[in-house]
């Protein structure tokens, strides 16, 4: 069964899963790289560089793919075979340090502003209760948190002392719902 780190584009999904791969001796997988290598998507989008991911297709072959406790890295909760999962580690990071991480790496204004309204409106998360079960999803907000500290969080949660983690406690809307809208998040 996987641990799958999930979470939007650019909150530091890939940094974690590959520590905690290393620190664990779990095997990372990077999902992104499955769906280019086995031609798991559907079309490609050279204006986002992107891959449009066939979900039926991408499903089964997780289904083959997942075994033991893997580290699972995607943003694409829909993308996989919910028995195969066992915790969903969501996390989460203020729109506005996500804006520029997102602006570092040189996106267009759109693809900035669809990821942090994504973030703004807890789409990750939602779709991780929505397609894992609440029951195994856990939301760390990661803002000013050292990847240590992230990896220290983690593995109380995996060590079933998670109940600080639970879905519900980290809320941008309130405070950044002006930034819906605008172009690459900027007011
Ligand atoms: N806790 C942290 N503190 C400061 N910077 C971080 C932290 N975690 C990740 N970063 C930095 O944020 C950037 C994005 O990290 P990363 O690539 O891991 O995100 P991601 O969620 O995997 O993104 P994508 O889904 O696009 O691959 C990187 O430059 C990384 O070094």
């Amino acid at each position: 069964m996987a641990i799958l780190i999930t979470g939007t584009p650019g909150v530091g999904k890939t940094t974690i899963a590959r520590l905690l791969a290393e620190r664990t001796g779990k095997k990372y997988i990077d999902f992104a790289e499955v769906v280019k290598n086995e031609r798991l998507y559907a079309a490609y989008d050279p204006e986002t560089n992107s891959y449009v991911v066939n979900l039926d297709r991408a499903r089964s072959y997780m289904e083959q793919l997942l075994s033991c406790e893997e580290i699972l890295d995607t943003h694409l909760v829909e993308a996989l075979p919910p028995d195969k999962v066992s915790v969903a580690i969501v996390l989460r990071l203020d729109p506005l340090v996500l804006r520029e991480r997102l602006n570092k790496r040189g996106y267009p204004s759109r693809k900035i502003r669809e990821n942090i309204e994504s973030e703004i409106l807890d789409a990750v998360l939602i779709s991780a209760i929505e397609n894992l079960g609440e029951e195994k999803v856990f939301e760390v907000d990661t803002t000013g948190k050292t990847i240590a500290e992230i990896i220290e969080i983690i593995t109380q949660i995996l060590n079933k002392n998670g109940k600080l983690y639970k879905p519900g406690r980290v809320d941008w809307l309130e405070k950044y719902y002006f930034l819906i809208g605008k172009e690459g998040g900027i007011i």
